[in-house]
């Protein structure tokens, strides 16, 4: 069985004053994360506060980027390996916006997933297509493409351990979600490319986010998908009380 798994992902915002009274206000509001996991994703500065004040709750923790080498003449880069030491538990990687923004290649993104195992780190590894390629009917063939390429030489057991999180692009920020029927359509075409690239019990073990405008409103549909195994949340995801009603969903 797949632990749902609801992760905000906070991108270029907050400050660790903001994320220590965010954490304050909802850890002991959270669901069991043997029921429901919920994760926070915050901005490398901020994850000194976020660690220390998510301790001894039920709340997991994530970076938004980590680089694919643990030291040496990187400036500006974050270690996975002091991630690993500090004791974060995600790492997220492939953003459209990191691929956008900064250039990163399907092969940087494959590196890091090797870099975040090699550190204990579990990787939710995005993918997703632009409005152009969905509107040329080509966003399966990309979204699978995408995947096939972050996972090159992962064990079965490394894939079986990761997050996927599809995000089309032209949902994200846009207020657009992805009708239910598209998002589970992706998601399974995802679980789908797993099986054949690994096993059927790798594939049903990955779990699986949809991203794009998830909000309060419409998370339970979205949940009710069976290859939708989670939420990967940006601007609902800013305010305690938007984050506890999507963790508590089934509530
Ligand atoms: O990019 C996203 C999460 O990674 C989605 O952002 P929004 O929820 O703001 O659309």
């Amino acid at each position: 069985m797949r632990t749902p798994i609801i992760a905000g992902n906070w991108k270029l915002n907050q400050n660790p004053e903001e994320t220590t009274a965010f954490v304050e206000a909802i850890k002991d509001k959270l669901p069991a994360s043997s029921k429901v996991e919920s994760v926070i994703a915050a901005p490398a500065v901020d994850l000194p506060a976020l660690l220390a004040a998510a301790k001894g709750s039920e709340l997991k923790t994530a970076a938004e980027n980590a680089y694919f080498e643990d030291k040496g003449a990187f400036t500006g880069e974050t270690s996975p390996l002091v991630l690993s030491q500090m004791g974060i538990n995600y790492v997220v990687i492939g953003h459209s916006e990191r691929r956008d923004y900064f250039h990163e290649t399907d092969e940087d993104i494959n590196k890091k997933a090797h870099a975040l195992f090699r550190n204990n780190l579990t990787p939710i590894i995005c993918c997703g297509e632009s409005l152009e390629t969905r509107e040329a009917g080509k966003e399966t063939e990309w979204v699978v493409g995408q995947i096939k390429a972050a996972l090159k030489d992962l064990t079965a057991e490394q894939v079986s351990q990761s997050v996927i999180a599809y995000e089309p692009i032209w949902a994200i920020g846009t207020g657009k979600t992805a009708s239910s029927e598209q998002a589970q359509e992706m998601c399974k075409a995802i679980r789908d490319a797993v099986s054949d690239l690994y096993n059927e019990e790798t594939a049903a073990n990955v779990r699986i986010q949809y991203g794009g405008s998830v909000k309060p409103e419409n998370v339970k549909e979205l949940m009710a998908k069976p290859d939708i195994d989670g939420g990967l949340v940006g601007g609902a995801s800013l305010e305690p009380e938007s984050f506890l009603a999507l963790v508590n969903y089934q509530d």
